[in-house]
């Protein structure tokens, strides 16, 4: 049952996903997670894996980078693979002084300017939120980066750019409450709500755009423990 960028059987997917964007990072998640972890899928070097964790089924994969990229894997697994809920577990630029390096962000909220979801229900400005029953584990999570205060719940805005240096937007949306900036929440949010199925976005804080801090890229692919326990609690219903 090979779909376009998916190539796998009925079955090989357990119906939870954890989605990083980078390909070396659900690698590294899958090897540090899984037992009897087998690549179901390696189209285009995306490489799906799945085996169990705490006894569950569990399968990891990479959605790449941006808003369309995203949309094609989710939309495939879902609708294709018996998929239920996937959690990003991603990496964002910090926007406001209120989140730190390293620190984790729940995304209950995802604004957008691109033309992905707009273009889904014309005319409308569509909220794209997150399963609240997972953000609501999530956020409730007894982690060790919860405890020092390094989890925060709140927006995200998803951007179709990664350079386009947008101060007085990233400005703005700060003044709104937003946390920081990445590229797939808000069409993940929005596939799950077309396909009637759950996901949520837990993101590390890799740069910030006010410090001009930011993580090295080889650190982007390891530092995802704290996103990682934020997202296993938000699945462990
Ligand atoms: O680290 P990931 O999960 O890929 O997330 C962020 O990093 C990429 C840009 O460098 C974009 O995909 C953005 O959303
Ligand atoms: O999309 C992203 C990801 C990390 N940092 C950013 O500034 N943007």
């Amino acid at each position: 049952m090979s779909t376009a960028h998916i190539s796998a059987d009925a079955g090989d997917f357990a119906p939870d996903v954890l989605m990083p964007g980078d390909p070396y990072r659900a690698r590294n998640m899958a090897a540090q997670l899984l037992d009897d972890a087998r690549v179901v899928s390696d189209v285009r070097g995306i490489q799906a894996y799945t085996g169990t964790h705490a006894g569950r089924p569990l399968s990891v994969m990479a959605s790449g980078m941006g808003s369309p990229s995203a949309t094609i894997y989710a939309t495939e697994l879902v609708r294709e693979f018996g998929v239920r809920r996937i959690v990003r577990v991603g990496t964002a630029g910090g926007i406001t002084s209120r989140v730190g390096l390293r620190d984790v962000v729940v995304a209950t909220a995802a604004h957008t300017d691109s033309a992905m979801t707009a273009s889904r229900i014309p005319g409308v400005h569509f909220s794209h939120t997150p399963s609240f029953a997972m953000a609501a584990r999530a956020v409730a999570a007894d982690t060790a980066a919860a405890r020092d205060g390094r989890v925060h719940a709140g927006a995200v805005f998803t951007s179709d750019h990664f350079y386009l240096d947008r101060p007085d937007l990233n400005t703005a949306l700060a003044a709104h409450g937003t946390l920081a900036i990445e590229m797939e929440s808000a069409a993940l949010y929005a596939v799950a709500a077309a396909e009637d199925a759950e996901a949520l976005t837990v993101v590390t804080i890799s740069d910030h755009l006010l410090t001009r801090e930011e993580l090295t890229s080889d650190d982007r692919a390891q530092s995802f423990q704290d996103a990682l326990e934020v997202a296993l609690a938000a699945l462990a219903d």
